[in-house]
């Protein structure tokens, strides 16, 4: 008989997840997911379910890392939410599986997960895109990915100011009264974005809110919602002048609104960047389309894992 998993509540999962130990395995097997070996990783594009009547999606993401012994499933939902609504627009649940005897060996919450390795993703598209001198960092939304990207970024990187917009201004004035640090809030998303150099954009939109003509030339986007093959962030002037970079070119294809209806040409993979096999082009305005990968799932739950191992 199999041990019983470990179960791993949210509290657990995020005091044990910090982005020092996960930003250099995101950087590893972004790399390797890059190289498209699949003795090495396999994983394929998620599996969304719609669920219609509720304006959400039912989202599978298995991993198998054969050299790590990770084998992997994170199960995600996430709904298009009332302004306001008390309900997480993105709930998710992570399983860990033994490779060889293929029983669950742990059950952790995926809500933390999914916040911080998304943020910590984006985090590296900044290291390698974002202007050498990058002093306005600027947030659309203030939900839970614009938090975690929120505390990752000012971790990371020093900006001179912080701007965050929001699409009810009580809710940009909530996610502010929470930090310590000052952060300006805009009433508008032009207003937000005029000459900041970095911009992350972490909303329910479903058309753009972000346009080209107002974006400084040089600065560098992280786009983290719009994860449907319909939905929308950034207007097709941006996505048609940036250099396009993305988590998985499969993914960006199969999910990305911004990519599939603007035309826009995917110049790479981060993970092809991490490898040495494309240039940063740094000098020019950067997208990193982000749509989220069952691979960062699986080394963030392992990496949870091993800290609570360790701990007992
Ligand atoms: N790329 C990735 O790996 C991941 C992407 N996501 C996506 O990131 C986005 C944010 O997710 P969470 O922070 O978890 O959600 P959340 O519900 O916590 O926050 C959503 C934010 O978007 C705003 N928003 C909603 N609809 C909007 C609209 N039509 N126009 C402008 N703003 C709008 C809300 O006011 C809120 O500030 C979602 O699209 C989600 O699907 C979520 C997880 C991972
Ligand atoms: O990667 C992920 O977990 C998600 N991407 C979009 C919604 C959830």
């Amino acid at each position: 008989m199999s041990e019983s998993p470990v179960l791993l509540n949210k509290h657990e999962v995020e005091r044990l997840l910090t982005y020092d130990d996960l930003i250099p395995r995101l950087e590893s097997v972004m790399g390797k997911f890059s190289k498209r070996d699949s003795s090495e990783i396999i994983q394929p594009v998620r599996s969304v379910v719609p669920i219609q009547q509720h304006s959400g999606f039912l989202g599978v993401m298995p991993a198998y890392l054969a050299n790590e012994g990770i084998l992997c499933t994170k199960i995600v939902t996430f709904y298009q939410r009332a302004e306001g609504s008390s309900l997480p627009s993105t709930q998710a649940t992570v399983l860990l599986f033994h490779p060889e005897h293929g029983h669950v060996t742990a059950i952790m919450d995926g809500e933390a997960i999914t916040a911080k390795r998304t943020a910590a993703v984006s985090a590296i598209s900044a290291k390698l895109f974002k202007p050498a001198l990058s002093e306005v960092l600027c947030i659309l939304g203030s939900g839970q990915q614009a938090r975690s990207h929120y505390d990752v970024f000012t971790k990371l990187f020093k900006f001179k100011e912080v701007r965050v917009w929001s699409r009810r201004k009580e809710m940009a004035q909530r996610f502010v009264n929470d930090l310590q640090d000052p952060v300006t809030v805009c009433s508008s998303v032009k207003e937000a974005v005029i000459g900041a150099d970095v911009i992350v954009t972490a909303t329910g939109a479903s058309q753009p809110i972000l346009f080209g003509e107002w974006v400084k030339p040089g600065a560098h986007i992280a786009a983290v919602g719009a994860c449907r093959p319909d939905w929308r962030e950034l207007d097709d002037v941006l996505m048609r002048e940036a250099v396009v970079y993305v988590d998985s070119r499969e993914g960006a294809t199969a999910e990305s609104g911004d990519i599939i209806l603007s035309g826009a040409e995917v110049f790479a993979e981060l993970g092809e960047v991490l490898n040495g096999s494309f240039p940063a082009r740094r000098e020019k305005t950067t997208v990193f389309k982000s749509l989220g990968m069952g691979i960062q799932d699986a080394v963030s739950a392992k990496l949870v894992l091993e800290k609570w191992n360790s701990e007992h």
